[in-house]
């Protein structure tokens, strides 16, 4: 549905230049909540800003539906952006206007009747569940109420694509979660396929089915949000899922363990599902006699399964830690050794 193959790009400037996108590719299928995390300056809106030809690549393509942005003339441009609804962090609405107005916007400049308009309008009003607020000033609202218009502003076209830059970053956590939540119905009941780039990993956590993790203008990792999150490879994409999943084993009990004189190993196991870690924590303990002690767990729910992060130390003869391994690795739960 959105393709990106190895674009780049380059800014150029009097200070040198930039490669604020580096032979990146990505794919978002039709229906996905795709996520794009990275660090301030990781090139997330050049990336999202190239779908509708907001920027320009140097290099690569860009297919939307199976149409090649990058080779579209001005008037085919402007019928694909009508596919492709934008939400904004800082609203981008006309402040002094009515909510009427600004949602009807889009549809004034594609000619649309005065008759058509209110009934679109209306609909998607309905839709954000702003219907109250249809003749309020947009300056008399509250943030997600401004959000909402700017999500209603962007389904008025009737789009089967929408690209959310940082559309909850200026908003607090409550009111944060209403919008992805809405952001997710309009997925799930209308079929809108959405692109969102936001810099907290809990945004992807909420409602992504698919994620990409970026990197100095390159995706560093990409996949579901259930293999990321539950193998994460990179040091960057470890440190934004431990913001979500803590991986660390508390100091108090660290230093207990240094100073258990013990033969043991510590391992950091992670797993997709609990009944696979519980099955395995007992059968090791049956099977090698090891004593387990479980230093630290936690389990966060990712769309219909849990992901989870458990600190195990192992305690026995070194045969039987090895045996141990053995156990871990035939149950396919990543293990990493923490060494202290
Ligand atoms: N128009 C521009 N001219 C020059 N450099 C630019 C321009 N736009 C972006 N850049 C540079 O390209 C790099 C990527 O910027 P980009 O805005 O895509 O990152 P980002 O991940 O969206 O960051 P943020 O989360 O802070 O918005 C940055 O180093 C930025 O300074």
């Amino acid at each position: 549905m959105i393709t990106l193959e190895s674009v780049s790009k380059r800014y150029s400037g009097k200070f040198g230049h930039i490669d604020a996108l580096i032979d990146v590719s990505v794919r978002v299928e039709r229906s996905d909540i795709f996520g794009i995390v990275g660090f301030s300056g990781a090139g997330k809106s050049t990336l999202i800003r190239m779908v509708n030809r907001l920027e320009e690549p140097d290099s690569g393509t860009i297919m939307v539906d199976g149409d090649d942005v990058t080779a579209m003339t001005k008037k085919q441009l402007l019928t694909s952006r009508r596919n492709v609804g934008m939400v904004f962090q800082q609203f981008n609405l006309l402040e002094t206007k009515t909510v009427f107005r600004n949602v009807a916007m889009p549809l004034m400049l594609q000619g649309k009747s005065r008759a058509e308009i209110a009934r679109r309008v209306d609909e998607v009003l309905d839709i954000v569940e702003l219907s109250d607020k249809r003749d309020a000033r947009v300056s008399q609202l509250s943030g997600g109420q401004k959000q909402r218009v700017g999500i209603a502003r962007a389904l008025a076209t009737e789009p089967d694509i929408l690209l959310c830059d940082e559309a909850t970053s200026a908003l607090d956590p409550k009111t944060t979660e209403a919008i992805l939540q809405l952001l997710k119905r309009i997925n799930k009941t209308m079929g809108v396929t959405i692109l969102l780039i936001t810099h907290q990993m809990q945004v992807v956590q909420r409602i992504c089915n698919k994620v990409a993790v970026m990197e100095g203008g390159r995706v560093v990792e990409q996949g579901s949000v259930i293999e990321v999150f539950g193998n994460p490879q990179t040091a960057t994409t470890q440190e934004f899922v431990r913001t979500v999943i803590n991986d660390q084993i508390p100091e108090a009990v660290m230093d207990l363990v240094k100073n258990d004189p013990r033969n043991a190993r510590i391992y950091r196991l992670r797993s997709v599902g609990v009944a696979s870690q519980n099955a395995l924590l007992s059968k090791l303990n049956q099977t090698t006699g090891l004593e387990i002690n479980i230093l630290g767990a936690t389990i966060e729910q990712l769309e219909d399964t849990v992901v989870g992060v458990f600190h195990v130390q192992l305690v026995g003869s070194d045969d039987a830690i090895d045996r141990g391994e053995q156990h871990i690795d035939a149950a396919r739960i990543t293990k990493e050794q923490v060494r202290f």
